[in-house]
């Protein structure tokens, strides 16, 4: 359903102009602050407007606004709240005996940030409900298309409430914090190599040109701008050990032996900056990415995996390179960007964090100004 529904290009394509609508709307605000001389916190505004994205989606109305920083930041720590628990290491996946005594409150910690975010999730359904028991138009999103296959007899166990909670909580978990944390790690390392940044915004002025607004279908004659995302990609994957595996029966891969029931990461964080993979790795170089090769991130390319790859590989991977390189390139087209004094004098903290996602520890706040 969610390939059909919600991924597949056609989906997609019908969609794209409620992203031009919310990067529209980001644009706006970024020249407001810009205005009046306020720094712009790039992570909060890509995460407000990749969770608009998906609540305009799944529910047909934004769950929070560029104005309400209150409400985005709360969304925002629930998400990365959840990111951090299920990335930490836990002493009853080593101990499975140990696990209802849930030591490191790791299950009561989740439990607290999930029920958060099914009063949202329940308001939305309650209302949709209501509205059409008095006979309101459908509006024919996601949560239409759930409900009516859970109106039906054979689909009530299907998705019961409890489903349709996990659903929507691991589609705003997955898709908002993974693709701001990658817009916000491609602008840090662009702020740090000048040089770049410079290539950046000479490719989008002789492609787009001074006058018109970057569209989803420029993105393909904008090669520099695909480079730079694709090395963030490398340096910052956004879910640095992809999802855990677990086999259910032994197995044997390249004469190694992978017991039944073990976890089983991949540390596309480590494949990234491997030395036998990559030239001087440690260095921002989107140039790796032009010049002949053909290196992608679809999957196909062991060496650079950040959706994964195969069977399970991240279904919103379309929709996630889509907005990634509209809001950057929009971004960078739109308006100069430069640091704060104090960040001029110290450097910009390049430190990240490891959960479930790799998030930027200290958030990036910088200063814009109209082109
Ligand atoms: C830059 C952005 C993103 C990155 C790097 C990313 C990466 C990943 C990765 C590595 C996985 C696990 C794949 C595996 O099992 O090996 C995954 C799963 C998933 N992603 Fe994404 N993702 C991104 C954006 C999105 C977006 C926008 C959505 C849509 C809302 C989304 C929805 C999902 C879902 C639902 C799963 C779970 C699939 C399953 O259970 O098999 N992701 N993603």
């Amino acid at each position: 359903m969610m390939a059909t529904e919600l991924f597949a290009p056609h989906r997609l394509d019908v969609l794209h102009h409620l992203r031009r609508e919310k990067v529209g709307e980001l644009m706006d605000h970024v020249a407001r602050l810009a205005s009046d001389g306020k720094p712009v916190n790039v992570g909060r505004v890509a995460f407000t407007t990749s969770l608009n994205l998906l609540s305009r989606t799944i529910f047909s109305h934004d769950l929070t606004s560029l104005d309400d920083d209150n409400r985005s930041g709360e969304f925002q720590e629930v998400v990365t709240g959840i990111m951090e628990t299920v990335g930490a290491p836990n002493v009853s996946d080593f101990f499975p005996v140990l696990a209802p005594a849930d030591l490191q409150g790791t299950r009561r910690r989740l439990e607290r940030l999930f029920s958060r975010l099914h009063v949202v999730f329940d308001a939305e359904m309650d209302e949709r409900l209501r509205g059409r028991d008095a006979g309101q138009p459908r509006k024919n999103d996601f949560l239409d298309v759930l409900l009516d296959v859970a109106a039906h007899e054979d689909g009530k166990d299907l998705l019961d409430r409890q489903t349709l909670r996990s659903l929507f909580r691991d589609l705003f978990a997955a898709g908002s914090d993974t693709s701001s944390s990658i817009v916000e790690w491609a602008m840090t390392e662009l702020l740090q190599n000048p040089s770049s940044l410079a290539k950046a915004c000479n490719e989008l002025e002789q492609v787009i040109g001074p006058t018109r607004n970057i569209e989803e279908a420029d993105i393909v004659r904008l090669p520099y701008m695909q480079a730079i995302i694709k090395e963030t990609f490398r340096l910052h994957p956004p879910a640095p050990l992809l999802l855990p595996r677990q086999p259910e029966v032994a197995l044997k891969i390249a004469g190694y032996t992978i017991p039944k029931g073990s976890r089983i990461f991949v540390n596309v964080w480590a494949i990234g900056r491997d030395k036998d993979v990559w030239d001087e790795p440690e260095k921002f170089m989107p140039e790796r990415f032009l010049l002949g090769s053909t290196i992608d991130f679809r999957g196909a390319d062991f060496a650079l995996l950040p959706f994964g790859a195969g069977h399970r590989i991240c279904p919103g991977m379309t929709l996630a390179t889509r907005m990634v390189h509209l809001i950057l390139a929009s971004l960078l087209h739109q308006f100069k960007w430069s640091l704060p004094a104090e960040m001029e004098r110290d450097g910009i903290d390049m430190e990240d964090k490891f959960g479930l996602t790799l998030t930027k520890v200290v958030p990036l706040c910088i200063l814009a100004t109209l082109v």
